[in-house]
């Protein structure tokens, strides 16, 4: 029954001074990249680590498809992960370093070549991994975690030492995965990006689950106040008639301010009643990176 769930139930892991994961439940789902997000020390690396169990949880558990990682009989096939960027021999080539990880996992020698195809290494395939960019390793480490063509592949930041166009491919290549049914879960720090790349996300601070939904419900359930900027001629006009309706102003850069408490329509009218010339009139639709920092704020303890 591989049915590309991870599931996270009640996980908890304490270390002597601190609980890096508390009681967090969470539910992954497959044909969807799911970003897993949390302030630093928010224990996303912990949970991961768990998933795989690479970290013995104090309690709770976490399965993959309703296994523990642990009792796969195939650990390979079941579920891919990169945690950090791939390491290998510095003296080795890419495709040999592939080959020994899929021998020692009785994988078939024909998905290495099918692997460094698919991240784009093929012509680099018989350099040295000494020589490899730092995109190059997050590139090896993909195609190391796709030999077992797993059902789940779980990444800690993948994006990591990527460049735009690096980023750009890596979108592609986890959007096509998730396309085909597998379960993509992948921690990141950068919020557009994930905005972007992501179906649903996890966020997570101080170890325990602030929300888990899809992208869109989640920037679009905020709570936040209309934002609208604007570009006037007439700004003390402006802010005086902002300040009159009850909302505030602020400036924001080139020229423009935004307009906190009211919507664009509202604005317009503002101006139409008070003779204001607008030179830009914007809805701000609240963005995944505005939620984040409202839903983590003061949860975010450096520790
Ligand atoms: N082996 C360990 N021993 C003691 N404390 C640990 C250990 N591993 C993690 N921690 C602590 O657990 C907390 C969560 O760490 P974790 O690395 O999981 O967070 P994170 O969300 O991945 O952070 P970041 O975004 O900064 O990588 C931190 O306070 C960290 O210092």
């Amino acid at each position: 029954m591989s049915n590309g769930q991870i599931v996270v139930s009640d996980l908890t892991k304490r270390y002597k001074n601190v609980t890096a994961v508390d009681h967090l439940s969470f539910v992954v789902e497959p044909g969807r990249v799911t970003g897993f997000l949390g302030p630093n020390g928010a224990g996303k690396t912990t949970t991961l680590r768990m998933i795989l169990n690479l970290v013995t949880p104090t309690s709770g558990s976490a399965t993959i498809s309703g296994l523990r990682y642990s009792d796969a009989p195939e650990p390979l096939r079941l579920a891919g992960a990169i945690l950090e960027a791939s390491a290998a021999h510095k003296g080795r080539t890419a495709r040999n370093h592939l080959r020994i990880v899929a021998a020692a996992a009785g994988l078939p020698d024909a998905q290495v070549d099918k692997m460094l195809e698919l991240v784009g290494l093929t012509p680099a395939a018989k350099r040295k991994f000494r020589g490899y960019s730092l995109g190059m390793k997050q590139r090896l480490g993909i195609a190391q975690a796709m030999l077992g063509d797993p059902q789940v592949l779980i990444l800690d930041e993948p994006a990591n030492g990527l460049d735009p166009e690096g980023i750009r491919w890596m979108r592609g290549l986890l959007k096509g995965l998730a396309q085909q049914g597998r379960t993509v879960l992948v921690s990141s720090h950068l919020l557009s990006e994930m905005e972007v790349l992501a179906d649903d996300v996890v966020i997570i601070a101080a170890g325990r689950l602030v929300t888990q939904g899809p992208v869109e419900q989640i920037v679009g359930g905020g709570t936040s106040a209309p934002r609208t900027r604007v570009r006037t001629p007439n700004l003390t006009e402006l802010v005086t008639a902002v300040r009159t309706a009850g909302a505030t102003i602020q400036p924001n850069g080139n020229d423009s301010h935004v307009i906190t408490g009211l919507d664009a329509p509202a604005v317009g009218r503002l101006a139409l009643q008070g003779g204001i010339e607008l030179h830009e009139l914007v809805n701000e639709r609240p963005d995944l990176e505005h939620v984040f920092l409202e839903l983590t704020q003061g949860k975010a303890a450096i520790r």
